[in-house]
């Protein structure tokens, strides 16, 4: 038997199929048109997660159907409108572009594993996706978020998608996941070479804002490890980038709804700092590993202005890792972390399997 190869009773394993690991790398989701009905259709999967919004569905869903979706689907379609690209929404674009060069780097390395993607909320689907894998002869699927810090907004919402799933299957391939990677060694150096490469090219800043996602406070309290996670990634870059605390600032963005969240919220310290005298500001967004709305039209657009609004002169904001190098060796570190213990070279290869077929034939010629 090939090396690269395992025994059909393996679960999982279709018949006349060599079984194969998989990665599935998922990220959040995205409308599939800068229309308000494609938003709507979006924002109405994501909303009502449980995992999202954590108020009981009598009282929610009647405020989400009545208020939340006719008001916010058109105010966010013409968001979306500002940062569509000919190839579609960005988050989509650099999560396939990130999967497809993962599996190249992999491959570069020696390992024969395939590397899908999928959206938690729209297309496409982590069920579509882990049907296709199982279907394939997937015996092994290494689940891998787009989210360096674990939050049960979003990290467990991707584990229900695929415990979900699970149910929908006689034969379970072996799951895995990464829960967390925003202490990882790679990703923190990719993210300061990232920011000196942006300071060589355009000069340093007088201040620098680290700008994560928020979420409400109280899942803080609750016990949601986010809150200690984006601020270890924030000292972690500091350290890379030999910064003093006067010379950056953690701050969460993109609050949603009446609640409190965590603070301090990144437009009002933007705002602050420019009052403060700050001229030169830069803001990265180190949660985020792909561009998308909440970067590029909040981060990029909003928060700029409202910058220049309270006197600060200059405003950069340092784009996503994306498929930067780096970034993406050190999305198959993580892999490979993860992978090991599982033989990792089992993807299906032609010449094994025509080999296969060639043994078979002439066991069946000579019986
Ligand atoms: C990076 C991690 C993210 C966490 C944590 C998170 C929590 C969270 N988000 C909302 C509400 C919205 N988020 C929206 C967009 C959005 N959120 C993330 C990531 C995290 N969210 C990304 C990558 C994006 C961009 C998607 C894209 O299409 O580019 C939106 C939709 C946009 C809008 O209408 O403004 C909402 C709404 C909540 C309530 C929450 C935690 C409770
Ligand atoms: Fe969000
Ligand atoms: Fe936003």
């Amino acid at each position: 038997m090939p090396p690269t190869s395992r025994p059909s009773s393996a679960p999982g394993h279709q018949h006349g199929q060599a079984p194969f690991t998989a990665v599935l790398l998922c990220n959040l989701g995205t409308p599939d048109a800068p229309t308000a009905p494609a938003v709507r259709r979006y924002l109405a999967e994501f909303l009502a997660d449980p995992r999202v919004v954590e108020i009981p569905r009598a009282a929610w869903l009647p405020i989400l159907y009545g208020l939340v979706l006719p008001l916010r689907s058109r105010q966010s379609a013409l968001k979306y409108q500002t940062i569509w690209t000919p190839e579609g929404s960005p988050l989509k674009t650099w999560t396939e572009r990130q999967a497809r060069r993962l599996q190249g780097w992999l491959g570069e390395q020696g390992h024969r594993v395939r590397v899908a993607h999928a959206m938690r909320y729209g297309s496409p689907s982590i069920a579509g996706e882990l049907d296709a894998l199982a279907d394939t002869g997937a015996d092994r699927i290494l689940v891998l978020t787009a989210y360096p810090q674990y939050s049960g907004t979003t990290t467990a919402s991707v584990i229900d998608a695929v415990t979900a799933w699970t149910r929908t299957r006689r034969s379970i391939p072996e799951l895995r996941f990464v829960n967390r990677y925003h202490d990882d060694r790679g990703y923190v150096q990719a993210l300061a070479r990232r920011i000196e490469r942006h300071w060589s090219e355009n000069g340093r800043p007088e201040h620098l804002v680290m700008s994560f996602h928020g979420v409400p406070e109280r899942t803080l309290h609750l016990g949601d490890p986010y809150h200690c996670e984006c601020r270890k990634t924030a000292r972690l870059l500091a350290e890379w980038l030999r910064l003093a605390p006067e010379q950056y600032t953690l701050s969460f963005q993109s609050r949603f709804g009446k609640a409190k969240w965590l603070e301090p919220y990144t437009q009002p310290t933007v705002e602050a700092l420019a009052r403060k005298g700050v001229k030169r500001l830069d803001v990265v967004c180190p949660g985020f590993v792909a561009d998308c709305l909440e970067t590029l039209e909040e981060i990029g657009m909003e928060v700029r202005d409202a910058f220049l609004a309270n006197g600060g002169k200059e405003y950069r904001y340092i784009p996503c890792l994306n498929d930067e190098t780096d970034w993406i060796a050190a999305l198959g570190n993580i892999t490979l972390q993860h992978l090991a213990g599982w033989p990792t070279q089992a993807a299906p290869d032609p010449r094994d399997l025509a080999a296969q077929k060639e043994r078979a034939r002439k066991l069946g010629a000579s019986a």
